[in-house]
């Protein structure tokens, strides 16, 4: 049985098999605990060449690493001889070899799990923690004996097996492929904020947490560790659950997911009642923590006065399902002409769900958070920021509740850097005109005092950052950084003193007039803007 930090006890349920749950209280945002030496945790395939295989740091183009290939196989690459050295010892000398058979045939690197599968067969003592993992392996041959599914697991074993020079014989096949369900159940994908899916993750500890769509609980990683974090509190003797999916996918997609992935049915509440997010937030304890955040309205939370509850509304929910699957698939790769064709066609489909103001709802939340990137990436800063603030203040919140969601923290940074983006110079548009819409936006902008606004979307990052992930998370340092920036801005101590007591003390009079005044009035102003935004560049 793996071993658990202070404050955690392992369970059986009759209903979900074993896992966590508290010996002791933690309040929310606490770290529960930080699960270190990962069986596996590895870069994804599409990342090798710019993640260190051992410490997995990722030479974005930010950072500054000199990362340097194995000069064996030339497949992984390592940010300094220590982390080579160190994986050497730990697996890389089996798995160079294995490497240099792949690049003889002529491949660039192994897939993911077949890579994972190679590392568990390499390590006697990752094949006895396999043992003890659930893996649904039975259920999965029958469910898919005569399928695609069960046939690609087989598929990887066979080529996990051919590369380490072992002979694939019904047994050693049959033990594979169970290998690579237990790590389909318990292992994670590491995510970055920039990169998006970064690697595997595996700790035979973490993996007995099991799961809620509302979630009490989420997970970050850091380097080679993950940090489990309390997202409301959780008493003595209750259990540890965590969203393995986007929680906030409607429900059919929700059951689907984990069907495939972890074969098991979700009956948490919101699958039971099929609670849409705005009856999820209703529902969440602490929503008075929005109080330090950009919604500190809290009857908006408890009641947000929206025009019709999906829940209640079959038509609406016909029409969800009918447009989802036009307006999820993925815009990478895209022109910016084909984008804004795109968006446009989403916008459009996604009327019925913006009449009824259900901004939250997916698949609308999704083509909001889309165009707010699209007008950023073509430099149409304005925009960009009258659609980031209008999320920020109706569909964040619900969609995450807690002020210190690692989503909403990241929105705030995302406004603080556009503020900075749009001082007065820079107020052209991208064809290099000045768009009536867009001088309008300006116009209210040169009426604020755009710096202290942005200096108290830093503060707000630099609060809650650590909660939401750690100390080391770029969107924290990244907030670090421009607000010793704009601190040390000569002739601006005033603005600074009031920010400061503002974080100090942010119930009191002063400090909340202050608040309004600096921050929510500007955030709401800008805000108002997004439709407009929407109905002269996408249509109305
Ligand atoms: C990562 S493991 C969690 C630990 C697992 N309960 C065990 O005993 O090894 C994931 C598996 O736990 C079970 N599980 C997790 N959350 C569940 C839930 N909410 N309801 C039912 N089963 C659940 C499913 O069998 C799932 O495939």
């Amino acid at each position: 049985m793996p071993a658990l930090a202070e404050g955690l006890t392992l369970v059986d349920n009759p209903s979900r098999g074993r896992g966590i749950t508290a010996s002791r209280a933690f309040s929310p945002g606490a770290t529960i605990a930080v699960f270190s030496n990962p069986s596996i945790a590895i870069p994804d395939s599409p990342h090798l060449d710019q993640t260190c295989n051992l410490c997995l740091a990722i030479d974005t183009n930010l950072s500054s690493l000199k990362l340097r290939a194995c000069t064996g196989c030339r497949v992984v690459v390592y940010c300094s001889p220590a982390c080579q050295k160190a994986d050497w010892q730990r697996v890389h000398k089996g798995e160079c070899k294995v490497f240099k058979r792949v690049r003889a045939e002529g491949h660039d690197f192994l897939p993911t799990p077949v890579r994972a599968l190679v590392q568990v067969l390499l390590r006697p003592e990752m094949q006895a923690a396999a043992a003890e993992m659930e893996g649904h392996v039975d259920a999965f041959r029958t469910a898919g004996g005569k399928g695609k599914a069960w046939t690609d697991m087989e598929l990887q074993a066979m080529a996990a097996l051919h590369y380490m020079g072992r002979e694939a014989s019904p047994r050693s096949l049959g033990q594979a492929v169970e290998v690579l369900y237990k790590l389909q159940v318990n292992s994670f994908n590491r995510m970055d904020v920039d990169i998006g899916q970064t690697g595997l993750f595996l700790n035979p500890a973490l993996a007995m947490v099991n799961h809620s769509c509302v979630p009490n609980a989420f997970v970050q990683f850091v380097g080679r560790h993950a940090v489990l974090h309390a997202y409301r509190e959780i008493k003595e003797g209750e259990e540890i659950e965590i969203s393995y999916i986007d929680c906030n996918l409607h429900r059919a997609h929700r059951q689907e997911a984990l069907k495939i992935r972890y074969h098991f049915n979700c009956s948490c509440p919101r699958c039971k009642d099929d609670l849409d997010v705005y009856q999820v937030c209703q529902r969440y304890p602490h929503l008075e923590l929005n109080s330090l955040s950009l919604v500190p309205d809290l009857q908006k939370l408890r009641d947000p006065s929206i025009g019709q509850s999906l829940h209640s509304d079959s038509s609406l929910q016909i029409n969800v399902e009918e447009i989802y699957p036009g307006c999820s698939a993925s815009l990478q790769g895209l022109s910016s002409t084909d984008k804004i064709k795109s968006l446009r066609r989403r916008w459009r489909a996604c009327e019925q769900l913006h009449k009824a103001r259900l901004y939250a709802i997916e698949p609308l939340n999704q083509v909001l958070v889309e165009v707010a990137v699209y007008f950023g990436e073509n430099g149409n800063f304005e925009y960009s920021l009258a659609i980031s603030c209008f999320l920020a203040l109706n569909s964040d919140p619900f969609r995450a509740p807690m002020p210190f969601a690692p989503q909403r923290v990241k929105g705030l940074l995302m406004i603080g850097k556009l503020l900075a983006n749009t001082a007065p110079a820079d107020h052209v548009t991208s064809e290099g005109t000045t768009a009536p819409l867009a001088n309008k936006i300006s116009q209210a902008l040169s009426r604020m005092d755009q710096a202290t606004t942005c200096q108290v979307m830093l503060a707000l990052v630099v609060h809650y950052g650590p909660a939401a992930h750690s100390k080391e998370w770029p969107i924290y340092r990244q907030a670090v950084e421009l607000l010793d920036d704009l601190e040390s801005l000569p002739g601006r101590e005033t603005e600074h003193a009031l920010v400061t007591a503002f974080m100090r003390n942010p119930n009191g009079p002063e400090e909340r007039r202050f608040f309004e005044t600096a921050v929510l009035g500007p955030i709401q102003l800008l805000s108002d803007f997004a439709l407009e935004v929407m109905a002269s560049e996408l249509g109305s």
